[in-house]
Order: C-alpha cells, then structure tokens, then sequence
C-alpha cells in the first residue's frame, strides 16, 4: 500500500513542489492550510486560490485547519511580550515547534498519514535534522527546537535544491506552478509586513524619549524609546562626542535606558541558555554554536546542568541577545538547541 503524506500548504511555491514531488515519488498525498492570522483582507482567500489550483492539477484533496486563536496566543503574543521586556524573540521557532510540528502534525497523524511534508530548507533522516544544502535558504536553525519525536514524521524533499532550481522547475511544469512563481517570497516573519516596530506599535506605546548610558551608568546620550533597539543596534540613539561607533549592549524596560558601548563591549565569551532540546543525550560536548539565524556557526564547549545549557564559546562572539536561541551543530547535523537567557 501506498505511503500516506500530508503536505503542509501555504499558497506558496515550495510547498506546491513540495507536494508535485513527493506525488511524483509514489505516495499518496493530502494537503493541509493552516489559517493562522486573523485577517480578512483576502490574505487567505489568495491563498486558498493557489492551492485550489494545485490541488485540483495533483487531483488530491486538502484540509483547511484554523489555528488562528492558538497562533496568536502562543506565538504573536509571545513576540509583542518579547520585546516589552526588553528580549529579541524567535517566533518562527515557536511556530515550528507547537504550530507546525506540534498541532499540524497531529492533525496529519489523526488523518493516519505516515509523514509531514513541508518546503523547509531543511534535511532529516528520521532521526536527526540537518542543514540544507543551499546553506543560503537553511532553515535547520528555525527546527531545532521540535520535539524529538517528531523528526520521524518528517519530510523535505527541497532540501537539495538551491531555491532558484525550484523557481525554474515550477516554471517550467505548468501554468498553475508559474502563476504561483509570481507570488511575492514570504516575509522572514510572516505577520510582520514591513518592520517589527509597526507591530509592536498596535499594543504599546514605542515612542519614550529615554536615556542612553555607558557601561558606568553615566548618561551620554539620548534614544526614542528602548522598544526601537535590540543588542548589537549602532544607530538610531545619540552618544555626545562620541568618535568611534556605538552598539546597544543591553536594554533595561524598567528604567526605559538603554546602556552602549564600543564594539569590545559587546564581546561575549560564554552563554547560559534554557529550555533545552536536545537531540543527543550527552550532558557535556563540543559543538559549533549559532546564536542567531545568520550568524557563523562558533565552535564551543557545552555543559548541561539543572536543565540549563553552559556555554564556552572558544572564540567571542558579538551582539548576542537575551530572547534567541543557542543552536548546537556537529558539522550539519543539528544536536539540540536551547534559549539564550545570560551572556558574559
Ligand atoms: N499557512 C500554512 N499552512 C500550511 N503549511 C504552511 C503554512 N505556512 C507555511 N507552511 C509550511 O511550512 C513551510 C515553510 O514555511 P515558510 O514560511 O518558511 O515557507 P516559504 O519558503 O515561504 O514556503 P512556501 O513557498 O511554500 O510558502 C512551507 O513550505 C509550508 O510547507
């Protein structure tokens, strides 16, 4: 009997080829769009128009899920909270973690498919996550906080393929695939459209003239309000006299201060990070650290005790922020990930 695949669909290219391919490959396929933004200004109509398309040239049948009221809770309420206490958040992780791989995932599970197909950038081999090979669109970092179990269900059939080889191919297929092509890329976050601030804006007032401090608690200067900052910003606040860049080093919500330095200030050599997830089971290791999407991979040295990661970079790293997530590599083999919570 056929393998049994759910395809999780957004409308947009890579999961449309995502489900054209694994169709191709033998397994019987359904699709699944999550509603995940309160939104009626024909956002998921657009959407649903796309997969209606695919759906109909694949002959396959597909499931609309709303998840709308446990998005917003746990993942954009968690991103405007973030960033009134003074934390850069992460909810793509979140998402991936209690929306994608949490409740998709068991919707398709109920549905008794044996896998959930995504258009992550991403690698797994029932076991393990991996980075993509076109390191430029890898997502492994956004995955590395899912529960363990759930890699067995996973699948990515995009992961050997450079973004521009998927956009050709769906050119190329047919007309539905090209039309898509058209569709704008997804912003990195899907609910912000422009800047985060403009979110941000809907709940609290951003807008708080405040002081900026060294790291003596001098004030040198003056800044718009804390929430227009994260560690590592150099502009967009004044430092009198000052002759060298500055860079935010840390805010403090309480006080609306924000405290600068010169880029030797910002130099972290260990972390302490949370909620571990962990993928191996080994409580001290070596490993290459990202402490932020984008950032180069920094070869470390791990301890965990009492459920928090310690982390001893053997190189400093800069501008690392309270709120992110500490993802440890073993080449690109993802090992397990935690959240940064302190820095020295
Ligand atoms: N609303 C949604 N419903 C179902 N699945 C989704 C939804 N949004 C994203 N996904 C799945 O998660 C994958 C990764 O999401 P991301 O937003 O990073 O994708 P993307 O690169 O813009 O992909 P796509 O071109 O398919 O939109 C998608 O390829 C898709 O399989």
């Amino acid at each position: 009997m056929k393998k049994k695949v759910m395809v999780g669909m957004s409308g947009g290219i890579d999961s449309s080829v995502t489900a054209y391919m694994l169709q191709k490959d033998g397994y019987e396929i359904e699709g699944v769009y999550l509603k995940l933004h309160n939104r009626n200004d024909g956002y998921h109509e657009k959407n649903l128009e796309h997969i209606e398309d695919i759906t109909k040239f694949l002959n396959i049948k597909y499931h609309i899920l709303d998840l709308s009221d446990k998005f917003t809770r746990e993942i954009y309420d968690y991103f405007v909270e973030s960033y009134l206490e003074g934390t850069t958040p992460n909810p793509c992780v979140k998402c991936n973690k209690q929306i994608k791989f949490g409740s998709m995932l068991k919707f398709a599970q109920d549905k008794g498919c044996d896998f959930l197909a995504t258009g992550h950038y991403a690698k797994s081999d029932g076991t393990f996550v991996y980075e993509a090979d076109d390191k430029s669109k890898d997502q492994s970092y956004f995955l590395s906080q899912v529960d363990k179990k759930a890699i067995a269900f996973m699948k990515f059939p995009l992961s050997t393929y450079k973004k521009e080889d998927i956009l050709k191919f769906a050119k190329d297929l047919d007309n539905v695939f090209e039309k898509i092509t058209q569709k704008n890329e997804s912003q990195e976050i899907c609910f912000v459209e422009t800047v985060y601030t403009d979110v941000i804006k809907k709940h609290a007032n951003i807008d708080m003239p405040g002081d900026v401090l060294d790291e003596k608690g001098n004030i040198v200067g003056e800044h718009k309000g804390y929430m227009h900052y994260t560690i590592g910003k150099r502009r967009g606040f004044t430092v009198k006299g000052a002759q060298h860049p500055h860079f935010v080093k840390e805010l403090n919500p309480k006080t609306n201060t924000i405290v600068v330095g010169k880029k030797e200030v910002l130099e972290v050599n260990e972390v302490i990070a949370n909620g571990l997830n962990m993928f191996i089971d080994d409580k001290t290791f070596t490993a290459n650290v990202k402490l932020r999407y984008r950032s180069n991979a920094n070869p470390c040295e791990v301890k965990i005790e009492n459920n928090k990661a310690y982390i001893k970079l053997k190189e400093p790293a800069f501008g690392v922020a309270s709120g992110q997530l500490a993802v440890f590599y073993d080449n690109e083999k993802v090992l397990g990930s935690a959240w940064i919570e302190s820095t020295k």
